[in-house]
C-alpha cells in the first residue's frame, strides 16, 4: 500500500511507493518468517499446539510526509479479526532494524489486553488517516504509555486487546518492520454484524467488490479463510 498522502497523486511506482506489503502468505521466502521455530516456540505459549498464521505484514513506514500521516493510530488488532476467543490469538512483531522514537516504534498502553474490544473509527486527523487505520475512540490519552525500542532482530508479542500505535518516522529512512498474526485452529468465526466490527466489514467487502471485483456475497469471515495458513499442528475450525 501507499501513504495516504500519496495515494492520488503520480508517485513513480518503486520500493520507496509501498509502505506495507500486506499478506505475503504466498511469498515463499517472506513466509519462512511465520514458521521460525524461534517465533513458534514462544506462540504456541499463547495458542496451543495446532497453529494458523492468519495474516502478514511487512510494514515499511516512511519518512512522514511533513502531516504526521505515518503514524499508526491506537488501536485493537481484535477490531479487524472475526474469530475467537481473543486469549488464543497473538501477533509477533520483528524489528528488522533498530526502532526507537525517531523513527515511530510501537507505543502500547499496557495492561489494556485485559479490557474489551472498543469502538474504532477514523482518527479525526488533518492531514489524513491511511485507509482502514481505524483507531479507538476513546482511551484515556493520560494514561501511562510504554514506546518500544527495539534492536534490529527483537521481537515482541501481544494480545489482540492491547491498545497499541505506532509514532510518525521523523527519519529520512525507511522503518521496516515484519509481522504476523497467529491464531489457535481452534478458534471459531463470530459474525459481526450487530457489533462494533461491522464499520470493517463493510470497508473489507467494498475493497473486495472494487479492487478485486468480487461479485458474489461474501462475508469477513471468507477473507480470513483464504488468508489464513497451518504453520503447525492440525487445521480445524479457521
Ligand atoms: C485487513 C487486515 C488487518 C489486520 C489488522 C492488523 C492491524 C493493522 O494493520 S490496521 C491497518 C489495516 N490496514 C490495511 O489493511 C491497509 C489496507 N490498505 C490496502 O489494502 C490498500 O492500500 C488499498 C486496498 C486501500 C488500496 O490499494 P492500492 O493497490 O493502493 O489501490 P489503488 O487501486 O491504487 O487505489 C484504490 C483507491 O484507494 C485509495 N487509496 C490507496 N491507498 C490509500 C491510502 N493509504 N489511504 C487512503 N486511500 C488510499 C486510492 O486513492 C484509490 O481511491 P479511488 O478509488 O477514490 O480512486
Ligand atoms: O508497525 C507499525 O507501525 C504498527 C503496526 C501495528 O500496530 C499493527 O499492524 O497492528
Amino acid at each position: 500500500m501507499r501513504d495516504v498522502t500519496i495515494a492520488k497523486s503520480e508517485f513513480i511506482a518503486d520500493e520507496k511507493a509501498i509502505t506495507k506489503i500486506q499478506d505475503f502468505q504466498e511469498d515463499a521466502e517472506l513466509f519462512r518468517y511465520c514458521t521460525l521455530p524461534q517465533i513458534l516456540k514462544y506462540v504456541e505459549c499463547f495458542t496451543g499446539p495446532n497453529i494458523m498464521a492468519v495474516h502478514t505484514m511487512l510494514i515499511n513506514k516512511p519518512p512522514d510526509p511533513g502531516k504526521m500521516s505515518s503514524r499508526h493510530p491506537m488501536h485493537q488488532d481484535l477490531h479487524y479479526f472475526p474469530f475467537r476467543p481473543a486469549d488464543l490469538i497473538v501477533a509477533a512483531w520483528t524489528a528488522m532494524e533498530r526502532v526507537d522514537r525517531s523513527n515511530g516504534c510501537l507505543v502500547v498502553l499496557p495492561g489494556t489486553h485485559k479490557g474489551s474490544l472498543k469502538q474504532h473509527d477514523y482518527p479525526e486527523w488533518e492531514g489524513g488517516v491511511n485507509k482502514m487505520y481505524h483507531g479507538v475512540r476513546d482511551y484515556d490519552a493520560n494514561q501511562p504509555r510504554v514506546h518500544l525500542e527495539m534492536e534490529k532482530g527483537d521481537t515482541v508479542f501481544f494480545h489482540p486487546l492491547l491498545i497499541h500505535g505506532s509514532g510518525a518516522n521523523q527519519t529520512q529512512g525507511f522503518r521496516k518492520a515484519i509481522s504476523c498474526h497467529f491464531a489457535s485452529a481452534d478458534c471459531h468465526y463470530i459474525d459481526v454484524k450487530g457489533t462494533s466490527q461491522e464499520n470493517i466489514e463493510r470497508e473489507v467487502l467494498e475493497i473486495a467488490r472494487k479492487k478485486y471485483g468480487v461479485t458474489v456475497p461474501i462475508t469477513l469471515k471468507d477473507t480470513w479463510m483464504i488468508r489464513g495458513r497451518l504453520v503447525k499442528g492440525e487445521r480445524i475450525n479457521l
